[in-house]
């Protein structure tokens, strides 16, 4: 079966252009003219596996953000890239938010289209190639001593984990989405007089309501229909050992009474059983929802709340502990490049690492190890570079820079395309980006120029802007770009420390209140 892409655009003449350069690139293409009826066809099986969808951004009706969203909900998982018209970059960087993978600008360069399916269709097959991807330790090497944590909020996270390790108590670990919460439960359960013992998850917000029961404390053959075989529930299969119940805060109201009486007791019934059962777990919870809030509102019982929350862990999102970011950037660097045959990369340079370092991560670690899978496979130099992170770079509002970067590694030079011939050069715009600092006061010409990570040449008048003012910006960009740490910004800036000194006091820099900005 060849590669089947599905292109979802409302303008024919655009479906055509994109069509034809996909089918004589070798690939199949299924044509939607709107979302609802891109939603239809994958969700329709008689019309053949879809691998990517292309999806227009602007279009009437459902436009293509909403298509992605209800995508996501519907958990079609095929990569997604966006086609926009030129100066779309906001709903570019809400799709890359949305989890689009790539992004192509109208009208489509056919070399730019085909890479960025390429790179799309080649991260699609590693990620779903059977062999485990290795960005972390095995589950039964996961100890304190390999998670990281050099951050001052994690290491107080690892110092309480390790005391609540050493008893029975239950533990709830309560953070974000992807902030390692199971890593911390399995670090938790191998330290602890269990660790030989069975570590079983359960997660309780993807259990059908209706089997919760059955699959926490078991059943009997034909204690329901279609109860064809006995099973052993979750809570047997943990006995002697840890129970993680993972997203607690799911589990519906009359599963909650039966759980508490098995953390009371330590007894279950299982479903149809005569006779109750006693079992010995260890339970640690974990949630993402605030789950006080969800007592007061009536979805959680108080008393189980108490009962599983004797010793509270907050795991800090990502962004609370930067200086997490580089070392688990560079242990998945070394890690991917290793499990994906990527032997050429040897790490992750200053650049990359900076940009990794200036973004949120609304997805946490499990983004960033999401984040550098890509780029290991992508990458084709010896080191990622901050071109090999082109989404992170677009919506940190740098994307043409990073992007046409990328672009240009993939794409023959010699050859101008559209899209290229349609670039502003780097001076044009250098003074567009001071003109719509100017049309909006309240962002500083400056930082406009350190987030966009080059300077403005020009005035906008179009004039040369004075070489005292282009100075202190590239203070300012090498002190941001080298988080503060002077000796290095001075040795970058080719002066001594002394004089950078100097001239942090002309022009009235403060370094710290920089840092604290952040
Ligand atoms: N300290 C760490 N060092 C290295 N890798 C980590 C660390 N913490 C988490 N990871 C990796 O990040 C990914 C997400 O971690 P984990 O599944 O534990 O998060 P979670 O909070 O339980 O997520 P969810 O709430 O979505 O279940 C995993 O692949 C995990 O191996």
């Amino acid at each position: 079966m060849p590669i089947t892409i599905l292109t979802v655009d409302d303008e024919p003449v655009q479906r055509r252009l994109a069509n034809e350069t996909l089918t004589r690139a070798g690939y199949r293409v299924v044509e939607a003219e709107h979302g609802e009826a891109a939603l239809r066809i994958l969700s329709d099986e008689s019309a053949g596996p879809i691998d990517l969808v292309l999806l227009d951004l602007m279009m009437p009706g459902m436009d293509g953000l909403e298509t992605l969203e209800v995508m996501r909900q519907k958990e079609f998982d095929q990569p997604v890239v966006v086609l926009t018209a030129k100066g779309g970059m906001e709903s570019v960087i809400a799709a890359m938010r949305a989890g689009a993978f790539d992004y192509v600008v109208k009208p489509v360069a056919p070399e730019r289209l085909r890479a960025a399916v390429h790179d799309a269709l080649k991260v699609k097959e590693r990620v779903e190639t059977p062999r485990r991807r290795k960005g972390s330790a095995s589950n039964a090497s996961i100890s304190f001593d390999n998670l990281i944590g050099r951050s001052e909020a994690m290491a107080r996270v690892i110092t309480m984990a390790k005391k609540a390790a050493a008893s029975n108590i239950p533990i709830i670990i309560e953070g974000e989405s992807g902030v390692g919460k199971e890593k911390l439960a399995r670090a938790i359960a191998n330290a602890s007089d269990r660790a030989r013992k069975k570590f079983v998850t359960v997660n309780c917000g993807a259990i059908p309501k209706d089997l919760v029961e059955s699959i926490l404390f078991g059943h009997e053959k034909g204690a329901f229909t279609g109860a064809t075989e006995r099973q052993t529930g979750k809570f047997v299969e943990a006995d002697g050992g840890t129970l993680f119940l993972d997203e607690i805060g799911d589990l519906p109201l009359d599963a909650q009474v039966k759980l508490l009486r098995a953390v009371q007791e330590g007894e279950v019934d299982p479903v149809g059983a005569r006779q109750t059962r006693q079992v010995d777990v260890r339970f640690i919870s974990a949630t993402h929802h605030d789950l006080l809030a969800a007592v007061q509102a009536g979805h959680f019982r108080e008393d189980l709340f108490y009962r599983l929350s004797v010793f509270p862990i907050r795991m800090p999102p990502l962004r609370e502990r930067r200086d997490d970011i580089v070392p688990l950037a560079e242990q998945f660097t070394r890690n991917f490049a290793r499990s994906e045959n990527a032997g050429h990369i040897k790490g992750i340079d200053r650049s990359a690492l900076n940009l990794l370092m200036r973004y949120d991560w609304p997805g946490n670690i499990r983004q960033l190890e999401n984040t550098i899978f890509r780029a290991v496979v992508l990458a084709d130099g010896p080191q990622l570079t901050q071109n090999d992170f082109p989404q992170i770079a677009t919506q940190l509002g740098t994307p043409v820079a990073g992007h046409e970067r990328h672009l240009s590694d993939r794409e023959d030079r010699r050859a101008p395309t559209d899209e290229a011939a349609n670039e502003l050069s780097g001076l044009r715009r250098a003074a567009a980006a001071l003109r719509q600092a100017e049309q909006h006061p309240t962002s500083d010409p400056a930082s406009d120029a350190l987030m966009d990570g080059f300077l403005a040449a020009l005035d906008s008048d179009d004039h040369i802007r004075p070489l005292t003012e282009i100075e202190e910006e590239m203070i300012r960009l090498a002190i941001d770009h080298y988080g503060g740490q002077m000796s290095e910004v001075a040795r970058r800036l080719g002066i001594g420390r002394s004089t950078l000194y100097r001239k942090l006091k002309e022009y009235g820099i403060d370094p710290d209140a920089m840092r604290e900005a952040g």
